[in-house]
Protein backbone atom coordinates (compact mmCIF):
# COMPACT_ATOMS: atom_id res chain seq x y z
CA UNK A 1 0.00 0.00 0.00
CA UNK A 2 1.20 3.41 -0.99
CA UNK A 3 1.06 6.78 1.00
CA UNK A 4 -0.95 8.43 -1.28
CA UNK A 5 -3.90 5.67 -1.07
CA UNK A 6 -4.01 6.28 2.92
CA UNK A 7 -5.74 9.67 1.58
CA UNK A 8 -8.11 8.38 -0.14
CA UNK A 9 -11.65 9.15 1.24
CA UNK A 10 -12.33 5.20 1.07
CA UNK A 11 -9.48 4.43 3.56
CA UNK A 12 -8.55 0.48 2.91
CA UNK A 13 -9.49 -1.99 4.95
CA UNK A 14 -5.98 -2.93 6.50
CA UNK A 15 -6.02 1.39 7.66
CA UNK A 16 -9.21 0.11 10.03
CA UNK A 17 -9.59 -1.34 12.92
CA UNK A 18 -11.18 -5.13 12.92
CA UNK A 19 -14.71 -5.99 12.44
CA UNK A 20 -17.29 -7.84 10.46
CA UNK A 21 -16.65 -8.08 6.91
CA UNK A 22 -18.18 -4.88 4.68
CA UNK A 23 -21.12 -6.77 2.79
CA UNK A 24 -24.71 -5.60 1.28
CA UNK A 25 -24.03 -1.59 3.00
CA UNK A 26 -23.97 -3.51 6.59
CA UNK A 27 -27.35 -4.28 6.13
CA UNK A 28 -27.05 -7.47 7.82
CA UNK A 29 -25.47 -6.15 10.91
CA UNK A 30 -28.32 -3.52 11.17
CA UNK A 31 -31.00 -6.44 10.84
CA UNK A 32 -28.76 -8.22 14.21
CA UNK A 33 -28.28 -5.44 16.33
CA UNK A 34 -32.23 -4.18 16.29
CA UNK A 35 -33.55 -6.81 18.27
CA UNK A 36 -30.53 -7.69 20.04
CA UNK A 37 -28.16 -4.28 20.26
CA UNK A 38 -26.26 -4.95 22.93
CA UNK A 39 -25.72 -8.83 22.58
CA UNK A 40 -24.56 -7.99 18.98
CA UNK A 41 -21.97 -5.48 19.70
CA UNK A 42 -20.79 -7.70 22.92
CA UNK A 43 -20.40 -10.28 20.20
CA UNK A 44 -18.24 -7.79 18.15
CA UNK A 45 -16.66 -7.14 21.10
CA UNK A 46 -15.45 -10.43 21.87
CA UNK A 47 -14.57 -11.65 18.19
CA UNK A 48 -12.59 -8.19 17.18
CA UNK A 49 -11.46 -6.84 20.55
CA UNK A 50 -11.58 -3.03 21.90
CA UNK A 51 -12.01 -0.96 18.97
CA UNK A 52 -14.32 -2.32 16.59
CA UNK A 53 -15.21 -0.84 13.00
CA UNK A 54 -18.58 -2.10 10.83
CA UNK A 55 -19.36 0.55 7.43
CA UNK A 56 -23.53 0.76 8.25
CA UNK A 57 -25.27 2.45 5.06
CA UNK A 58 -23.66 5.41 4.24
CA UNK A 59 -21.76 5.29 7.99
CA UNK A 60 -18.06 4.64 9.02
CA UNK A 61 -19.17 3.10 12.71
CA UNK A 62 -16.48 2.96 15.39
CA UNK A 63 -17.29 1.07 18.89
CA UNK A 64 -14.90 1.54 21.83
CA UNK A 65 -14.56 -0.66 24.29
CA UNK A 66 -11.86 0.53 26.63
CA UNK A 67 -11.41 2.95 29.38
CA UNK A 68 -8.89 4.95 28.05
CA UNK A 69 -10.37 5.33 24.69
CA UNK A 70 -13.86 6.80 26.01
CA UNK A 71 -12.06 9.06 28.37
CA UNK A 72 -10.44 10.19 24.80
CA UNK A 73 -13.57 10.59 23.40
CA UNK A 74 -15.80 12.14 25.79
CA UNK A 75 -13.51 14.01 27.81
CA UNK A 76 -10.22 14.70 25.47
CA UNK A 77 -12.56 14.91 22.16
CA UNK A 78 -15.42 16.27 23.37
CA UNK A 79 -15.50 19.50 21.01
CA UNK A 80 -15.15 17.45 18.14
CA UNK A 81 -18.32 15.28 18.51
CA UNK A 82 -21.92 15.59 17.92
CA UNK A 83 -24.73 13.53 19.27
CA UNK A 84 -26.09 11.00 16.28
CA UNK A 85 -28.50 13.32 14.69
CA UNK A 86 -30.91 10.55 13.67
CA UNK A 87 -31.12 9.86 16.95
CA UNK A 88 -31.58 12.89 18.44
CA UNK A 89 -34.26 13.81 15.67
CA UNK A 90 -36.25 10.00 17.03
CA UNK A 91 -35.81 11.89 20.79
CA UNK A 92 -36.36 15.38 19.78
CA UNK A 93 -40.40 15.10 19.03
CA UNK A 94 -40.66 14.83 22.81
CA UNK A 95 -38.22 16.54 24.11
CA UNK A 96 -37.83 19.96 21.62
CA UNK A 97 -34.29 21.86 21.58
CA UNK A 98 -33.44 20.84 25.07
CA UNK A 99 -29.98 20.22 26.53
CA UNK A 100 -30.10 17.01 26.11
CA UNK A 101 -30.88 17.65 22.62
CA UNK A 102 -28.89 20.66 22.09
CA UNK A 103 -25.42 20.95 20.14
CA UNK A 104 -22.54 23.81 20.67
CA UNK A 105 -23.18 26.79 21.72
CA UNK A 106 -26.96 26.73 22.20
CA UNK A 107 -25.83 23.73 24.68
CA UNK A 108 -23.20 25.33 26.31
CA UNK A 109 -25.43 28.09 27.05
CA UNK A 110 -28.26 25.97 28.50
CA UNK A 111 -25.77 23.62 30.46
CA UNK A 112 -24.57 26.89 32.09
CA UNK A 113 -27.70 28.08 32.86
CA UNK A 114 -29.12 24.59 34.35
CA UNK A 115 -25.74 23.71 35.86
CA UNK A 116 -26.32 25.31 39.24
CA UNK A 117 -30.36 24.33 39.59
CA UNK A 118 -28.58 20.56 40.05
CA UNK A 119 -25.63 21.39 41.96
CA UNK A 120 -25.62 19.51 45.45
CA UNK A 121 -26.86 22.17 47.77
CA UNK A 122 -30.21 22.52 45.55
CA UNK A 123 -30.55 19.10 45.44
CA UNK A 124 -29.87 18.79 49.42
CA UNK A 125 -32.94 21.32 49.64
CA UNK A 126 -35.71 18.99 47.62
CA UNK A 127 -33.98 15.86 49.86
CA UNK A 128 -37.33 16.81 52.23
CA UNK A 129 -39.42 16.57 49.18
CA UNK A 130 -38.26 12.83 47.84
CA UNK A 131 -38.80 11.26 51.60
CA UNK A 132 -41.80 12.78 51.97
CA UNK A 133 -43.23 11.61 48.19
CA UNK A 134 -41.29 8.15 49.12
CA UNK A 135 -43.15 8.19 53.07
CA UNK A 136 -46.52 9.10 51.09
CA UNK A 137 -46.30 6.24 48.37
CA UNK A 138 -45.00 3.49 50.99
CA UNK A 139 -47.83 4.47 52.90
CA UNK A 140 -50.45 3.83 50.41
CA UNK A 141 -48.69 0.32 49.76
CA UNK A 142 -50.57 -2.92 51.22
CA UNK A 143 -49.95 -3.22 54.46
CA UNK A 144 -50.20 -6.93 55.43
CA UNK A 145 -47.59 -8.98 56.28
CA UNK A 146 -46.34 -9.78 53.11
CA UNK A 147 -47.69 -8.80 49.08
CA UNK A 148 -46.30 -9.18 45.72
CA UNK A 149 -46.40 -5.59 44.31
CA UNK A 150 -46.38 -4.33 41.02
CA UNK A 151 -42.36 -2.96 42.07
CA UNK A 152 -41.78 -1.34 38.54
CA UNK A 153 -45.23 0.42 38.15
CA UNK A 154 -44.48 1.43 41.56
CA UNK A 155 -41.33 2.99 41.52
CA UNK A 156 -42.01 4.72 38.13
CA UNK A 157 -44.86 6.20 39.95
CA UNK A 158 -42.91 7.33 42.86
CA UNK A 159 -39.88 8.70 40.92
CA UNK A 160 -43.08 10.56 38.83
CA UNK A 161 -44.18 11.80 41.63
CA UNK A 162 -40.73 13.00 43.03
CA UNK A 163 -40.00 14.83 39.52
CA UNK A 164 -43.72 16.01 39.71
CA UNK A 165 -42.97 17.95 43.41
CA UNK A 166 -39.58 19.16 42.79
CA UNK A 167 -40.33 20.40 39.43
CA UNK A 168 -43.73 22.10 40.08
CA UNK A 169 -44.43 21.69 43.58
CA UNK A 170 -47.31 19.14 42.32
CA UNK A 171 -48.21 15.40 43.33
CA UNK A 172 -48.13 12.77 40.75
CA UNK A 173 -52.06 12.56 40.38
CA UNK A 174 -54.70 10.63 37.84
CA UNK A 175 -52.00 12.21 34.69
CA UNK A 176 -49.15 10.11 35.92
CA UNK A 177 -50.21 6.64 34.77
CA UNK A 178 -51.23 7.93 31.57
CA UNK A 179 -47.92 9.81 31.15
CA UNK A 180 -46.47 6.64 32.35
CA UNK A 181 -48.25 4.57 30.07
CA UNK A 182 -47.15 7.32 26.76
CA UNK A 183 -43.51 7.20 28.01
CA UNK A 184 -42.93 3.49 27.57
CA UNK A 185 -44.89 3.92 24.44
CA UNK A 186 -42.78 6.59 22.72
CA UNK A 187 -39.63 4.83 24.07
CA UNK A 188 -40.61 1.69 22.13
CA UNK A 189 -41.49 3.67 18.94
CA UNK A 190 -37.98 6.06 19.64
CA UNK A 191 -35.80 3.43 19.58
CA UNK A 192 -37.49 1.65 16.58
CA UNK A 193 -37.33 4.32 14.65
CA UNK A 194 -34.02 4.93 15.07
CA UNK A 195 -33.22 1.44 12.70
CA UNK A 196 -34.86 3.18 9.82
CA UNK A 197 -33.43 6.36 7.61
CA UNK A 198 -36.24 8.68 8.40
CA UNK A 199 -39.55 8.55 9.83
CA UNK A 200 -42.82 9.28 8.27
CA UNK A 201 -44.58 12.89 9.36
CA UNK A 202 -46.41 12.24 12.60
CA UNK A 203 -50.16 12.58 10.77
CA UNK A 204 -49.58 9.67 9.05
CA UNK A 205 -52.27 7.19 10.24
CA UNK A 206 -50.38 4.85 11.52
CA UNK A 207 -48.71 7.38 13.53
CA UNK A 208 -51.66 7.88 15.99
CA UNK A 209 -50.15 6.12 19.64
CA UNK A 210 -47.22 8.25 18.99
CA UNK A 211 -49.36 11.36 18.34
CA UNK A 212 -51.50 10.54 21.79
CA UNK A 213 -48.62 9.67 23.60
CA UNK A 214 -46.85 13.10 22.86
CA UNK A 215 -50.41 14.77 23.68
CA UNK A 216 -50.45 13.12 26.65
CA UNK A 217 -47.06 14.30 28.25
CA UNK A 218 -47.49 17.87 26.16
CA UNK A 219 -50.73 18.62 28.41
CA UNK A 220 -49.11 17.42 31.49
CA UNK A 221 -45.66 19.92 31.10
CA UNK A 222 -48.21 22.77 29.41
CA UNK A 223 -50.29 22.23 31.99
CA UNK A 224 -48.02 23.18 34.55
CA UNK A 225 -46.49 26.34 33.05
CA UNK A 226 -49.68 27.21 32.31
CA UNK A 227 -51.06 27.14 35.83
CA UNK A 228 -47.82 28.48 36.98
CA UNK A 229 -47.83 31.67 35.23
CA UNK A 230 -51.35 32.33 36.48
CA UNK A 231 -50.36 31.89 39.77
CA UNK A 232 -47.67 34.38 39.23
CA UNK A 233 -50.24 36.50 37.47
CA UNK A 234 -52.68 36.56 40.12
CA UNK A 235 -49.63 37.78 42.42
CA UNK A 236 -49.07 33.91 44.16
CA UNK A 237 -45.87 34.02 46.14
CA UNK A 238 -42.67 32.40 44.64
CA UNK A 239 -42.38 28.44 44.97
CA UNK A 240 -39.26 26.05 46.00
CA UNK A 241 -39.23 23.99 43.07
CA UNK A 242 -37.05 23.85 39.58
CA UNK A 243 -39.64 25.82 37.41
CA UNK A 244 -39.49 29.00 40.12
CA UNK A 245 -35.46 28.51 39.14
CA UNK A 246 -36.25 28.09 35.23
CA UNK A 247 -38.77 31.14 34.97
CA UNK A 248 -36.11 33.29 36.61
CA UNK A 249 -32.82 31.98 34.69
CA UNK A 250 -30.74 34.35 32.66
CA UNK A 251 -27.87 34.03 30.15
CA UNK A 252 -24.84 36.40 30.39
CA UNK A 253 -26.41 38.76 28.25
CA UNK A 254 -29.53 39.16 30.69
CA UNK A 255 -31.65 36.72 28.66
CA UNK A 256 -34.39 34.13 30.20
CA UNK A 257 -35.20 31.38 28.52
CA UNK A 258 -37.81 31.34 25.73
CA UNK A 259 -41.35 30.10 26.22
CA UNK A 260 -40.22 26.96 24.08
CA UNK A 261 -37.00 26.91 25.79
CA UNK A 262 -38.92 27.16 28.90
CA UNK A 263 -41.00 23.70 27.67
CA UNK A 264 -38.50 21.69 26.37
CA UNK A 265 -36.57 21.91 29.94
CA UNK A 266 -39.16 21.18 31.72
CA UNK A 267 -40.48 18.03 29.41
CA UNK A 268 -36.49 16.82 29.70
CA UNK A 269 -36.53 17.36 33.27
CA UNK A 270 -39.44 15.78 33.94
CA UNK A 271 -38.76 12.42 31.45
CA UNK A 272 -34.86 11.93 31.86
CA UNK A 273 -36.06 13.24 35.31
CA UNK A 274 -37.80 10.02 36.48
CA UNK A 275 -37.37 7.24 33.80
CA UNK A 276 -33.79 6.44 34.37
CA UNK A 277 -34.37 6.46 38.58
CA UNK A 278 -37.28 4.33 38.31
CA UNK A 279 -35.13 1.71 36.03
CA UNK A 280 -32.41 2.25 38.88
CA UNK A 281 -34.30 1.30 41.35
CA UNK A 282 -36.37 -1.26 39.85
CA UNK A 283 -32.79 -3.15 39.01
CA UNK A 284 -32.05 -2.57 42.70
CA UNK A 285 -35.03 -3.93 43.82
CA UNK A 286 -33.95 -6.88 42.03
CA UNK A 287 -30.59 -7.24 43.71
CA UNK A 288 -31.90 -7.00 47.02
CA UNK A 289 -34.24 -9.60 46.20
CA UNK A 290 -31.66 -12.02 44.66
CA UNK A 291 -29.04 -11.11 47.25
CA UNK A 292 -30.57 -11.19 50.81
CA UNK A 293 -26.92 -11.39 52.63
CA UNK A 294 -26.25 -7.96 51.23
CA UNK A 295 -29.65 -6.56 51.45
CA UNK A 296 -29.59 -7.43 55.29
CA UNK A 297 -26.34 -5.66 55.64
CA UNK A 298 -27.59 -2.35 53.94
CA UNK A 299 -30.65 -2.70 56.12
CA UNK A 300 -28.46 -2.90 59.33
CA UNK A 301 -26.83 -0.08 58.19
CA UNK A 302 -29.79 1.88 57.66
CA UNK A 303 -31.10 0.58 61.25
CA UNK A 304 -28.40 1.64 63.02
CA UNK A 305 -27.65 5.26 61.36
CA UNK A 306 -31.88 6.19 61.46
CA UNK A 307 -32.82 3.98 64.58
CA UNK A 308 -36.41 4.44 63.08
CA UNK A 309 -36.63 7.98 61.72
CA UNK A 310 -37.27 9.39 58.53
CA UNK A 311 -33.73 9.76 56.30
CA UNK A 312 -32.66 12.97 55.49
CA UNK A 313 -29.72 14.46 52.78
CA UNK A 314 -27.41 14.51 56.31
CA UNK A 315 -27.57 10.62 56.29
CA UNK A 316 -26.83 9.81 53.09
CA UNK A 317 -22.57 9.81 53.44
CA UNK A 318 -23.36 7.50 56.89
CA UNK A 319 -24.79 4.73 54.93
CA UNK A 320 -21.74 4.06 52.79
CA UNK A 321 -22.91 0.15 52.16
CA UNK A 322 -26.24 1.20 51.08
CA UNK A 323 -24.54 3.30 48.50
CA UNK A 324 -22.55 0.50 47.43
CA UNK A 325 -25.47 -1.93 46.76
CA UNK A 326 -26.52 1.05 44.75
CA UNK A 327 -23.26 1.51 42.59
CA UNK A 328 -23.53 -2.79 42.00
CA UNK A 329 -26.80 -2.31 40.69
CA UNK A 330 -26.26 0.27 38.54
CA UNK A 331 -22.95 -1.14 37.01
CA UNK A 332 -25.09 -4.71 36.42
CA UNK A 333 -27.95 -2.86 35.21
CA UNK A 334 -26.94 1.19 34.10
CA UNK A 335 -30.43 2.76 32.83
CA UNK A 336 -28.77 4.30 30.49
CA UNK A 337 -26.65 1.18 28.92
CA UNK A 338 -25.47 2.55 25.51
CA UNK A 339 -24.91 6.10 25.57
CA UNK A 340 -26.44 8.50 22.70
CA UNK A 341 -24.24 7.47 19.60
CA UNK A 342 -21.64 10.52 18.86
CA UNK A 343 -20.71 11.50 15.49
CA UNK A 344 -17.09 13.22 15.23
CA UNK A 345 -17.33 16.91 13.21
CA UNK A 346 -13.81 16.63 12.42
CA UNK A 347 -10.83 14.00 11.71
CA UNK A 348 -9.44 12.51 14.68
CA UNK A 349 -6.98 10.06 16.32
CA UNK A 350 -8.13 7.79 19.01
CA UNK A 351 -6.70 4.38 20.18
CA UNK A 352 -4.00 5.02 17.16
CA UNK A 353 -6.98 4.84 14.83
CA UNK A 354 -7.59 7.57 11.97
CA UNK A 355 -11.75 8.48 12.53
CA UNK A 356 -12.47 10.70 9.22
CA UNK A 357 -14.79 13.29 10.05
CA UNK A 358 -18.41 12.08 10.08
CA UNK A 359 -17.42 8.77 11.41
CA UNK A 360 -20.15 7.25 14.22
CA UNK A 361 -18.49 6.70 17.63
CA UNK A 362 -20.80 3.94 19.96
CA UNK A 363 -20.11 3.76 23.89
CA UNK A 364 -21.10 0.83 25.76
CA UNK A 365 -21.42 1.43 29.33
CA UNK A 366 -23.45 -1.98 29.99
CA UNK A 367 -20.55 -4.08 27.99
CA UNK A 368 -17.69 -2.22 29.85
CA UNK A 369 -19.72 -2.93 33.21
CA UNK A 370 -19.69 -6.11 32.24
CA UNK A 371 -15.71 -6.50 31.58
CA UNK A 372 -14.11 -8.93 33.59
CA UNK A 373 -10.46 -6.29 33.20
CA UNK A 374 -12.34 -4.28 35.18
CA UNK A 375 -14.70 -5.73 37.34
CA UNK A 376 -13.43 -9.65 38.17
CA UNK A 377 -16.73 -12.10 38.00
CA UNK A 378 -18.89 -9.51 36.63
CA UNK A 379 -22.01 -11.28 36.59
CA UNK A 380 -21.89 -11.29 40.32
CA UNK A 381 -23.23 -8.68 42.28
CA UNK A 382 -20.19 -7.46 44.98
CA UNK A 383 -21.20 -4.38 46.43
CA UNK A 384 -17.28 -4.95 47.98
CA UNK A 385 -15.89 -3.80 44.55
CA UNK A 386 -16.93 -0.05 45.62
CA UNK A 387 -16.01 -0.33 48.94
CA UNK A 388 -13.02 1.68 50.64
CA UNK A 389 -10.79 -1.52 50.20
CA UNK A 390 -11.14 -2.53 46.70
CA UNK A 391 -8.92 -2.13 44.06
CA UNK A 392 -9.20 0.88 41.96
CA UNK A 393 -11.61 0.66 38.85
CA UNK A 394 -9.90 2.13 36.11
CA UNK A 395 -11.60 5.85 35.21
CA UNK A 396 -13.80 5.41 31.87
CA UNK A 397 -14.73 1.95 32.63
CA UNK A 398 -17.75 2.74 34.98
CA UNK A 399 -19.97 4.94 33.52
CA UNK A 400 -23.66 5.02 34.56
CA UNK A 401 -24.22 8.76 34.08
CA UNK A 402 -21.72 9.04 30.72
CA UNK A 403 -18.40 11.13 31.55
CA UNK A 404 -17.35 14.70 29.89
CA UNK A 405 -19.17 17.66 29.44
CA UNK A 406 -22.02 16.03 28.55
CA UNK A 407 -22.04 14.06 32.06
CA UNK A 408 -25.42 13.80 33.37
CA UNK A 409 -26.96 17.15 34.61
CA UNK A 410 -29.45 15.10 37.02
CA UNK A 411 -27.15 12.53 38.46
CA UNK A 412 -26.34 14.20 42.27
CA UNK A 413 -30.32 14.54 41.80
CA UNK A 414 -30.51 10.62 40.97
CA UNK A 415 -28.18 9.20 43.21
CA UNK A 416 -29.54 11.24 46.50
CA UNK A 417 -33.48 10.14 45.33
CA UNK A 418 -32.41 6.50 45.06
CA UNK A 419 -30.54 6.34 48.23
CA UNK A 420 -33.03 8.12 50.29
CA UNK A 421 -36.02 5.92 48.52
CA UNK A 422 -33.61 2.79 49.56
CA UNK A 423 -33.24 3.31 52.52
CA UNK A 424 -37.09 4.42 53.74
CA UNK A 425 -37.68 0.74 51.48
CA UNK A 426 -34.93 -1.32 53.81
CA UNK A 427 -36.66 0.29 56.89
CA UNK A 428 -39.80 -1.56 56.20
CA UNK A 429 -39.72 -4.37 53.67
CA UNK A 430 -37.08 -7.32 53.11
CA UNK A 431 -37.64 -8.11 49.32
CA UNK A 432 -37.98 -11.41 47.73
CA UNK A 433 -38.67 -12.42 44.10
CA UNK A 434 -42.59 -13.60 43.52
CA UNK A 435 -42.05 -17.23 43.88
CA UNK A 436 -42.15 -19.30 39.96
CA UNK A 437 -41.74 -16.08 38.54
CA UNK A 438 -39.32 -15.72 35.58
CA UNK A 439 -35.96 -13.46 35.70
CA UNK A 440 -36.11 -10.69 34.78
CA UNK A 441 -34.39 -10.00 31.15
CA UNK A 442 -32.47 -6.68 30.88
CA UNK A 443 -34.34 -5.08 27.64
CA UNK A 444 -33.04 -1.99 25.58
CA UNK A 445 -35.64 0.48 24.49
CA UNK A 446 -33.24 3.41 25.05
CA UNK A 447 -33.31 2.80 28.97
CA UNK A 448 -33.13 -0.95 30.12
CA UNK A 449 -35.79 -2.20 31.63
CA UNK A 450 -36.81 -5.85 32.48
CA UNK A 451 -38.99 -7.81 29.67
CA UNK A 452 -42.10 -7.49 31.47
CA UNK A 453 -43.22 -5.70 34.30
CA UNK A 454 -40.99 -6.35 37.52
CA UNK A 455 -42.89 -7.65 40.28
CA UNK A 456 -41.75 -8.13 43.81
CA UNK A 457 -42.79 -10.00 47.15
CA UNK A 458 -42.97 -7.48 49.89
CA UNK A 459 -42.50 -8.87 53.41
CA UNK A 460 -42.52 -6.14 56.32
CA UNK A 461 -40.55 -6.15 58.71
CA UNK A 462 -41.00 -6.99 62.33
C1 LIG B 1 -30.17 6.75 37.70
C2 LIG B 1 -30.59 7.83 37.07
C3 LIG B 1 -29.95 8.43 35.85
C4 LIG B 1 -29.07 7.86 34.97
C5 LIG B 1 -28.48 6.46 34.99
C6 LIG B 1 -28.77 8.87 33.97
C7 LIG B 1 -27.89 8.69 32.93
C8 LIG B 1 -27.54 9.68 32.02
C9 LIG B 1 -26.52 9.54 31.00
C10 LIG B 1 -25.68 8.28 30.77
C11 LIG B 1 -26.46 10.70 30.34
C12 LIG B 1 -25.47 11.04 29.23
C13 LIG B 1 -25.93 10.47 27.91
C14 LIG B 1 -24.85 10.59 26.86
O1 LIG B 1 -23.73 11.01 27.14
O2 LIG B 1 -25.15 10.22 25.72
C15 LIG B 1 -27.45 11.60 30.89
C16 LIG B 1 -27.69 12.88 30.46
C17 LIG B 1 -28.63 13.71 31.03
N1 LIG B 1 -29.38 13.46 32.17
FE1 LIG B 1 -29.36 11.78 33.26
N2 LIG B 1 -29.48 10.00 34.27
C18 LIG B 1 -30.21 9.78 35.41
C19 LIG B 1 -31.02 10.68 36.07
C20 LIG B 1 -31.25 11.97 35.67
C21 LIG B 1 -32.05 12.92 36.39
C22 LIG B 1 -32.72 12.65 37.75
C23 LIG B 1 -32.07 14.07 35.65
C24 LIG B 1 -32.74 15.39 35.93
C25 LIG B 1 -33.45 15.67 37.01
C26 LIG B 1 -31.27 13.83 34.46
C27 LIG B 1 -31.05 14.74 33.46
C28 LIG B 1 -30.17 14.56 32.42
C29 LIG B 1 -29.92 15.56 31.40
C30 LIG B 1 -30.58 16.93 31.30
C31 LIG B 1 -28.95 15.03 30.54
C32 LIG B 1 -28.34 15.69 29.30
C33 LIG B 1 -27.06 16.43 29.68
C34 LIG B 1 -26.36 17.09 28.50
O3 LIG B 1 -26.51 16.62 27.37
O4 LIG B 1 -25.65 18.07 28.75
N3 LIG B 1 -30.78 12.55 34.52
N4 LIG B 1 -28.08 10.95 31.94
Amino acid sequence: MNSLSKTKTQPARQDLPPGPPCRFFGLPELRAMGPDYLGFLQAQQRQHGDVVYMRLAQYRDYSFFHPEQVRELLVAAHEGLIRWERGIECMASAHGHSVLIAEGEAWARKRRMLQPGFAPKRVAAFATLMVQAGEEALAAWPQQAQADMPFEHAMTQLTMDVILRTLFSSHAGPQARAAEQALRTLSVIAYREMFWPASAPLWAPWKAPKRRALKVLNQLIEGQIAARRAHIAAGGADKPDLLDMLLKLQDENGQPLSDSELRDECMTTFLAGHETSAGALTWWGWCMATHPEAAAQAAAEVDAQLGGRKPGVEDIAQLPFLGQTIKEALRLYPPAPALLTRKSTKAMDIAGWHLPAGSMLRITPYLMHRDARWFPAPEAFRPERFGPAAAEIPRGAYLPFGAGPRVCLGQHFALTEITLIAALLLQRYRLVPVPGSEPPRPTLNITLRPHQPLRLRLIKRA
